[in-house]
């Protein structure tokens, strides 16, 4: 499931990467921790020749509990897609060898999404050949960027071009934020940390004003538009391409939700395997509460979306490289698609894996609520995904926008894509496929289902919106009306992709490994296409894809499904190959002591390491022995 980590020996050997301790860390040791982590790594590629590709393991296999993660996520991206060839010679080896540290400064206090909005100004001075950078009001500053608040020296600030009394866009300049000697803002930066957050506050998420802060020329990341020296704005690329970082991220997004899903699911199968409570049989032995169907139900569904995840991030990442090739060769063809693609699937992965860790965290009893079983930690430390790189009813609504487009193409008879390839299928030729026995227990045959239904909630809203437009609704109010089903639109076509690419992944394994895995993985994608079905059976049963009789059969292959699952799921998580140290969970660690654990986590509570608290001397002393409390 994870490439495994050779290095994972070399990594876990060192105290600084053992993760035990980070409880009761403050916020400046947490962000300490994090940036020796990420530098402690640095220096285990060179000794050890690691790739780049064991680097960005290693940091996976901290959870992303490390420093920088926007300077190696964003701000070296974003160099590499927004500057031309000399501006990436330039910046890039100081960003790589880290002489410089940087971010992605776009959100502002007042707009993260409307982008058009963003209030940030970059004016062009002939007069000096300069940028004039300003946030001229409270609600400009930039607020969020990772790293930005103590540690960034630079950041590519998105701001609006001015040349004269134009406005041409948001563009992106290279802005230095600290001095390289000692470290303070220079002449016009007010910056800082924008406080805790729920989690991930190793991070130190900050705030930027700029006042008149002056940047040369050439600092603009010309890529896709340039200004001369007599202030002519030239535009090389879509505006579109200057979005194309974004993409990138939502990309890493669906691989973030892929490996946090996968802890939650360890942890909460290993722990439900070990845990024994109550039992059906009056007077019979305790059971392993895995086998209480309750318990599979609100657990294997992480366990399937684990790899459902695995699956799409590997066919997305083909399809990501593809487009991005040629983007950068300037053509542009791929990237609606792709940007429609991500935009959806980043959405659904996040919503998908934030749900089902917290059924993770209940199905764990009252341990699930103590930091020492990490599955609480983890959804704290994944609910930003469901915001960041786009909030996902922005993100949903820009793959519906993509759906519409490719429908429309789909009905004038002109090509599509091919992820939205089922549009060309006349909508009125679905059959409903699914007959009792082998229709209900054959994940092709789902897929059908799937696929009626997303095509369904796609003509239905082009229809109403259609309808809307007709009866002399206006396009943002008619808009505005179908947002809901918008939505669920996208959610259906992501969902399809998610079905579409675990079938497709199992069927290709099956050519090569052996009929037992084989077996194993097609009960899992079963699984995972029953419930998916189940969990949204009013929408299925209204694309007409199933009746309430085929829901019924399906409803019983599910949970048929769940016993069939039962006796694999250990192993399935076993073959994530995850490092203790990386799952951290005294719930699910490899050896099963979960108690064991959880006794020696309690003991490394500070609280443990005096008999007697200090709040005794102060308050309870007196009060035990009933005397008089001084006045508080
Ligand atoms: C290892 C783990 C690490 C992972 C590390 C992760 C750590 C966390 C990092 C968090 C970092 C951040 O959050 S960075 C900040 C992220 N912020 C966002 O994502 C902002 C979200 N908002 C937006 O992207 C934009 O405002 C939109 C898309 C909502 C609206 O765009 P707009 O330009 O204002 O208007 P709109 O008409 O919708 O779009 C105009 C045209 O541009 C296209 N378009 C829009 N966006 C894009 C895009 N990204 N790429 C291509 N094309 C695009 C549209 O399809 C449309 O094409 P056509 O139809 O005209 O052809
Ligand atoms: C942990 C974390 C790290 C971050 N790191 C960075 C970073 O490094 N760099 C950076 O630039 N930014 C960063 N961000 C900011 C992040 O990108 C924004 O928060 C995100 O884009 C959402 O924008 P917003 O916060 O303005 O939400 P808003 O857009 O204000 O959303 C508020 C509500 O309005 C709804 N809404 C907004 N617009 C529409 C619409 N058109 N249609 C329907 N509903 C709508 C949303 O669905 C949501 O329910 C970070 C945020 C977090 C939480």
């Amino acid at each position: 499931m994870q490439k495994t980590f050779k290095n994972e020996k070399i990594l876990f050997a060192e105290p600084l990467f053992q993760c035990d301790g980070l409880a009761g860390f403050t916020r400046s040791e947490l962000y300490e921790n994090a940036i020796h982590r990420t530098l402690r790594i640095n220096q285990l590629k060179k000794e050890h020749n690691w790739t780049q590709e064991d680097f960005d393991i290693a940091i996976r296999c901290l959870n992303y509990e490390v420093g920088f993660v926007i300077h190696l996520s964003m701000f070296i991206p974003a160099i590499e897609r927004l500057a031309t060839d000399d501006q990436k010679a330039k910046w890039l080896p100081l960003a790589e060898s880290y002489r410089i540290l940087g971010t992605y400064a776009q959100t502002e206090l007042g707009h993260g999404t409307n982008l058009m909005a963003l209030e940030t100004t970059a004016t062009f001075d002939p007069r000096t050949d300069e940028f004039v950078l300003r946030t001229p009001q409270l609600s400009s500053m930039k607020w969020w960027p990772g790293s930005l608040g103590k540690t960034a020296t630079h950041a590519i600030v998105l701001a609006q071009l001015i040349i004269g009394n134009k406005n041409y866009g948001m563009n992106p300049f290279m802005v230095q934020l600290r001095s390289l000697e000692d470290h303070m803002p220079l002449p016009g930066i007010i910056v800082g940390d924008i406080g805790a957050k729920l989690g991930a506050n190793s991070n130190d998420n900050g705030f930027l004003i700029l006042n008149d802060v002056r940047i040369p020329r050439e600092n603009m990341l010309a890529r896709n538009s340039k200004v001369t020296k007599d202030g002519r704005y030239i535009q090389t690329s879509t505006n579109k391409a200057n979005y194309a970082t974004m993409v990138l991220v939502r990309l890493s997004i669906i691989r973030w939700a892929e490996d946090t899903i996968k802890n939650g699911s360890l942890i909460a199968i290993r722990y439900s395997a070990v845990r024994r409570q109550s039992s059906l049989q009056a007077g019979g032995p305790e059971m392993q509460v895995l086998d209480y169907q309750t318990q599979q139900y609100k657990i294997f569904p992480s366990l399937a979306a684990s790899y459902a995840l695995f699956f799409t991030y590997e066919a997305m990442m083909k399809e990501y490289e593809i487009a991005y090739a040629q983007i950068m060769r300037g053509n542009n063809q791929l990237l609606g698609q792709i940007h429609g693609q991500l935009s959806g699937l980043k959405a659904f992965a996040s919503d998908l894996v934030t749900y089902e860790l917290e059924m993770c965290r209940r199905s764990c009893g009252g341990h699930g609520y103590l930091k020492a079983s990490v599955v609480g930690e983890t959804l704290l430390h994944t609910l930003p995904l469901v915001t960041v790189e786009g909030d996902n009813t922005v993100m949903y609504l820009q793959c519906a926008r993509y759906l519409l487009k490719q429908i429309a193409k789909a009905l004038a008879g002109q090509d599509v894509d091919e992820p939205t390839s089922y549009l060309k299928k006349d909508i009125l030729s679905y059959t409903c496929p699914v007959q009792k026995g082998e229709h209900c227990t054959n994940p092709n045959y789902l897929l059908k289902i799937y696929t009626q239904r997303a095509h369904s909630a796609i003509a239905s809203v082009a229809r109403q919106l259609q309808f809307d437009l007709e009866s002399g609704k206006d396009q943002s109010s008619a808009f505005n009306n179908n947002l809901v089903s918008l939505v669920q639109a996208a959610k259906a076509h992501c969902q399809l992709c998610l079905m579409k690419n675990f079938v497709e992944s199992v069927s290709a394994l099956e050519r090569t490994c052996s009929e037992n895995l084989a077996s194993v993985l097609r009960q899992l994608c079963l699984y995972f296409g029953l419930h998916g079905i189940v969990t949204a059976s009013g929408e299925f049963l209204e694309s007409e894809a199933i009746g309430l009789q085929q829901l019924e059969w399906i409803k019983a292959e599910e949970l048929k499904s769940l016993a069939a699952i039962r006796p694999n799921a250990v192993a399935l998580v076993d073959a994530f190959d995850l490092h203790d140290q990386t799952v951290m969970s005294a719930l699910g660690r490899y050896d099963g002591n979960a108690y064991q654990h959880l006794f020696e986590a309690a003991k490394r509570e500070p609280m443990n390491q005096t008999q007697v608290p200090p709040a005794y001397y102060k308050y309870l002393r007196d009060l035990i022995k009933g005397q008089p409390l001084a006045k508080l």
